[in-house]
């Protein structure tokens, strides 16, 4: 049984933001739409929203941020969430620390992994990132392919005038390392910095060049209607979150803040649903009322009339 919100749309994925902290410093970052905070939920904590969760018919977690693989704790939580027992559980990351920790994640249960990478010029990832982590990131994204997760995926943002000429080789880098690469849209939010609109990249030719050269094209019906691109024996998948009512349509997601709010949509803060309290008391009845009352509040942000 799923539950559904008030749009028909059934609650399917969790997305818990572990940490708004970062040890890199993307100049287009929106933290998952998270208002930065300095309270940090506990593995326990993790573990229980999660088992509220699955016996509400949520069958897939997800970790980001902020990174969260700067949380000491990241394999304990892991292992939580395993305990819990999901079909799939998922971290997003930059990748610096991957290196260190692929084969103690794949052991603790994960899944798969989405690497954050823009770019395979070391300039071009200073200018985005302000680190020199390039070469780390490449070894983690391998190290990830060698333990078994899978599958990886490399989340490309496409910025204009920085790295949109670099697609193509992103495409064979990955395809050489086994990896799937994701194309995604610059998204404007409250939480990026002014002046993101000249990085801004039109995907619709991007799209229309993929179209052409794949062999075989498909829709992601519960993923926000995605579109992926097998290209010989690579794969291209394409987020294009930005006006896009199709997209938000069909969205099955709940998001969790590093301080253990629920928050219904990433582009809003404004309905944020606070889970303090039933943590603290260890009171699952209340998590679940409280989970209710967020899936209560998910409304699709694009609409056909708004
Ligand atoms: N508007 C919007 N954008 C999202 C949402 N979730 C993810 N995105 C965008 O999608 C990009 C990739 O997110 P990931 O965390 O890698 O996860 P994913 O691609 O959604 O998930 P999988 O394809 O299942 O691996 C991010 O850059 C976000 O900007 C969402 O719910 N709403
Ligand atoms: C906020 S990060 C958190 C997880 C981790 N630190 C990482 O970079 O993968 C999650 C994803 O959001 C993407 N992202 C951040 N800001 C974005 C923006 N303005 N538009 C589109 N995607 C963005 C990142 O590239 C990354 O893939
Ligand atoms: S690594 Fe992730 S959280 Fe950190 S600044 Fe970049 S996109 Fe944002
Ligand atoms: S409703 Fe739209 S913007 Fe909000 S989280 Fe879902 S897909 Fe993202």
């Amino acid at each position: 049984m799923h539950i559904q919100d008030n749009y028909r749309r059934p609650l399917l994925s969790l997305r818990i933001s572990l940490t708004s902290r970062c040890n890199v410093n993307c100049f287009y970052c929106h933290r998952d739409g998270i208002v930065p905070s300095s309270g940090e939920i506990s593995a326990d904590d993790v573990k229980n929203i999660c088992s509220v969760a699955a016996d509400l018919g949520v069958k897939k977690i997800r970790l980001s941020g902020g990174e969260p693989l700067i949380r000491s704790d990241i394999v304990e939580i892991v292992e939580g969430i395993n305990d819990v027992g999901f079909r799939d559980i998922s971290i997003t990351t930059n990748g610096t620390l991957l290196e260190e920790y692929s084969g103690p994640l794949k052991d603790a249960g994960l899944d798969r992994v989405n690497v954050s990478f823009d770019t395979l010029n070391p300039e071009t990832y200073r200018f985005i990132t302000k680190r020199d982590y390039l070469e780390r990131v490449k070894s983690g994204i391998k190290s990830a392919v060698d333990a078994g997760l899978y599958p990886v995926k490399i989340n490309m943002v496409v910025l204009r005038g920085v790295n949109h000429h670099e697609i193509w080789d992103m495409f064979d880098f990955c395809r050489e390392n086994g990896a799937v690469l994701q194309l995604i849209e610059l998204l404007k939010t409250d939480n990026c910095p002014d002046g993101m609109d000249r990085y801004h990249c039109d995907m619709n030719r991007i799209e229309e060049k993929l179209s052409r050269m794949a062999d075989e094209i498909r829709t992601r019906k519960f993923m926000q209607d995605r579109k992926k691109y097998y290209i010989g024996d690579g794969e291209v998948e394409v987020v294009r979150p930005m006006d896009n009512t199709r997209f938000c349509a069909n969205c099955t997601r709940l998001r969790v803040t590093p301080d253990g709010k629920l928050k219904p949509c990433l582009l809003r803060n404004d309905n944020l649903v606070d889970t303090g309290e039933a943590l603290r008391n260890n009171d699952t009845e209340m998590l679940r009322r409280l989970f209710l009352e967020a899936i209560g509040r998910r409304s699709p942000y694009y609409h056909q009339d708004g």
